[in-house]
């Protein structure tokens, strides 16, 4: 038998405090049952993961998620520790049009530290927690297929290298591990018909692979609260916006945020029902924006979608207990 000590000297102020606690758990209450089961892709930036702790917390929150009865799917990127990497190896590395321009050199270098470093990281740190997660770059079992991608600069072609545009995406592989009760970590990197890789921009890939295997949510984390307005002049946040309202800002955003924003549009018309963009800084901000009534950060919705998600409208084939919980019964702790 475990018994809980007690403590006689309890205030009426823990007495207070007990029941705000007690009132933080409930409001997830609703929150859960909209969620349970559902498969929600979290995209993770290196801007994120810059501490141990920040990591250690982000790992936490995504077997948070598991625990709770959703399919979390993490795609990464790593931008910052590829820079420093190109750096220490003396290769020389430009953005244009917030894309990395990516020799050959460039190419083996961002696929040792997506596919070799962040991700082993990432899937290290999840399985502190139990046997969930397994690491995959986006080359693996054709997940993602990209070809050269061509940017257009003041109506000028600009040769980005092995940047790559997403063609074609075979969620199978990830569909099979979280079947599995697995939890997928997968590296932006994508394979070239041509037998090459290409270096893909994580917030892309993610929203790819949101549409692809038909999520619920995709969340991108990130070191800024969401969206702001007018930035950098101002810095006051959208904290929800339409399609039509996004597709009027597009052309006004600056680097960084403007993949983002049109990763949100991208999965939100391929039919993912909400798009958010977060504050990776704050811990456990992941928890905040699924499990409480205001959320976090800016959401992108469709409002049709969305209202059907809300209502708790199910895929045909969702059941209580899906077959990760029967895996669990078998043995997973
Ligand atoms: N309108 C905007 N609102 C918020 N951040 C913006 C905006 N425009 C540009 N940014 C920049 O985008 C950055 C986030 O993008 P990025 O550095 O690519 O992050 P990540 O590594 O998480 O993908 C912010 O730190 C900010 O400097
Ligand atoms: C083409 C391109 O720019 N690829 C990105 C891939 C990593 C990434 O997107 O990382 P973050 O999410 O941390 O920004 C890069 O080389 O930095």
């Amino acid at each position: 038998m475990i018994s809980r000590p007690t403590d006689s000297t309890a205030t009426g102020d823990d007495r207070a405090e007990a029941i705000d606690k007690a009132a933080n758990l409930i409001e997830a209450l609703p929150w859960l049952s909209r969620f349970h089961g559902r498969t929600v892709v979290v995209k993770y930036g290196g801007n994120a993961m810059v501490s141990e702790e920040l990591r250690v917390r982000f790992a936490e929150s995504i077997v948070f998620l598991y625990y709770a009865g959703l399919r979390p799917v993490v795609v990464h990127g790593g931008g910052p520790q590829i820079s420093a990497m190109l750096d220490r190896s003396g290769v020389e590395s430009t953005f244009t049009a917030g894309l990395r321009v990516t020799t050959d050199e460039a190419m083996d270098i961002v696929r040792m530290v997506l596919t070799g470093q962040v991700n082993r990281e990432i899937v290290g740190l999840v399985n502190r927690h139990g046997p969930f997660a397994v690491g995959m770059s986006g080359e693996d079992a054709n997940l993602l297929t990209a070809e050269r991608k061509s940017v257009l600069v003041d109506g000028e072609p600009v040769d980005l290298g092995r940047v790559g545009e997403i063609t074609g995406v075979d969620p199978g592989a990830v569909a099979a591990l979280l079947a599995d009760g697995r939890i997928p970590v997968v590296s932006s990197v994508a394979r070239a018909d041509d037998g090459g890789v290409y270096n893909v921009n994580a917030d892309t890939a993610a929203s790819a692979l949101a549409v692809a295997l038909g999520a619920s949510k995709l969340i991108m984390l990130t070191d800024v609260e969401g969206l702001y307005a007018d930035y950098p002049a101002n810095t006051e946040l959208v904290s929800r916006l339409g399609v039509d309202e996004l597709k009027a800002l597009l052309p006004t955003l600056s680097a960084g945020m403007l993949p983002k924003m049109e990763a949100c549009l991208t999965a939100v018309q391929g039919g993912v029902p909400q798009a958010h963009i977060i504050d990776g800084r704050v811990p456990h901000s992941l928890l905040l924006e699924v499990f409480t009534d205001q959320g976090v950060g800016t959401m992108v919705a469709d409002e049709e979608l969305e209202a059907a998600l809300l209502a708790g409208d199910r895929p045909r084939s969702w059941r209580p207990h899906d077959n990760r919980t029967d895996h669990t019964d078998g043995g997973r702790p």
